[in-house]
């Protein structure tokens, strides 16, 4: 006999499944963002399937082995979230990661950031999928509720090009975006992403390239700092916020447009990958928060 109670279960447990895939698919779709990702073209200085943007030590073949070498990773940090792992584990799962990465990569730093970035995700999705979390959180807030104390208080890495671009300009990086529930993925990526989804469904590229260029507009880009300065970081703002104030992919001869501010880009070496890995979590973000999928 069906009770009231197992009725009401079985509607909850539908309307989880909806929005909450099963923990064992998180790594797959997380490692298909990052291919999603770097099957976006144009994006300004950064690598794709047609061409290497500003970089000499890295194309499309080292990002596929790499998403492919961290994919297993990403799925153990949504295990060890269903299982309610505290900071302290997750990072140990991130740091074999990146050691995965830089052995898959011949030593390039294709992914460190969307490691930490999306891996966090990857972790909450499965905090969500596991039932330890309130299913209508957002992902972005069950990393804020469940780690941001760890994400602040972790090890501050002093080699890394991120570190010295943070402590030069006081720039917060991923760790704040991370901590604070991933502002820029709900904020600036995702309306963005959705907006161009909605207007054009058929052209799912033209949706990740506005959802790029929106996040390039804003996002403090500790790889821009790095490689230019304030000065690259201001260039990037505004040669992307004019493209989006523009009317962005909604404009006949964006393609063109966008080529024309990714080689603008490549002549001055900037390479947004804090912005890449942005776009990244979008899409994870997207698959697993859309209601109609
Ligand atoms: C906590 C860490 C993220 C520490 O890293 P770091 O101290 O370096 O911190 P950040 O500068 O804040 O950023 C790290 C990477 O995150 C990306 N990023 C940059 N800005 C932002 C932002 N505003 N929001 C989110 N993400 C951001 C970016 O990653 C991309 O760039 C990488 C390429 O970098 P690099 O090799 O330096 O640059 P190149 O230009 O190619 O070098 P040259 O050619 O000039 O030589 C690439 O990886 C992209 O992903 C930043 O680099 C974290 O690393 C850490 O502590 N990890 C430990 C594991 C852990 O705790 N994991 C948690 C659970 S998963
Ligand atoms: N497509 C890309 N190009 C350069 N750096 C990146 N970091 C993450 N994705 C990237």
């Amino acid at each position: 006999m069906i009770t009231a109670a197992m009725r009401g279960l079985e509607r909850s447990v539908q309307r989880r499944a909806r929005i909450t895939p099963d923990v064992s698919a998180i790594g797959a779709i997380a490692a298909r963002c990052l291919v999603e990702e770097l099957e976006t073209w144009p994006k300004p200085g950064l690598v794709s399937h047609i061409d290497n943007g500003s970089h000499v030590d890295m194309d499309a073949g080292t990002f596929r082995r790499s998403a492919a070498a961290i994919e297993p990773h990403l799925q153990r940090l949504a295990d060890a979230g269903a299982r309610a792992c505290g900071m302290g584990r997750l990072r140990i799962i991130g740091l074999e990661a990146e050691h995965a990465m830089f052995v898959a990569t011949s030593g390039v730093n294709t992914h460190r950031g969307a490691i930490f970035g999306l891996g966090l995700l990857c972790a909450a999705a499965g905090a969500r999928a596991g039932g330890l979390v309130d299913p209508e959180l957002s992902l972005g807030e069950v990393v804020r509720r469940l780690w941001s104390d760890g994400i602040l208080d972790g090890p501050v890495l002093l080699h890394s090009h991120g570190s010295a671009a943070r402590r030069r300009f006081h720039a917060g990086g991923a760790r704040t975006e991370a901590a604070n529930g991933f502002p820029s993925v709900y904020r600036i990526g995702l309306p963005a992403l959705r907006r161009v989804a909605h207007a054009v469904p058929e052209d799912t590229e033209a949706a990740r390239v506005e959802a790029c260029f929106a996040l390039i507009a804003s996002v403090e880009d500790t790889n821009l700092l790095h490689r230019g300065g304030f000065d690259g970081l201001r260039f990037a703002h505004d040669a992307a916020r004019c493209f989006i104030d523009a009317g962005g992919v909604s404009v006949p001869g964006w393609r063109t447009r966008a080529q024309s501010i990714h080689d603008s880009f490549v002549a001055r070496r900037l390479s947004p990958g804090g912005s890449a890995d942005l776009l990244a979590m979008t899409l994870f973000v997207d698959a697993h928060e859309s209601p109609c999928r």
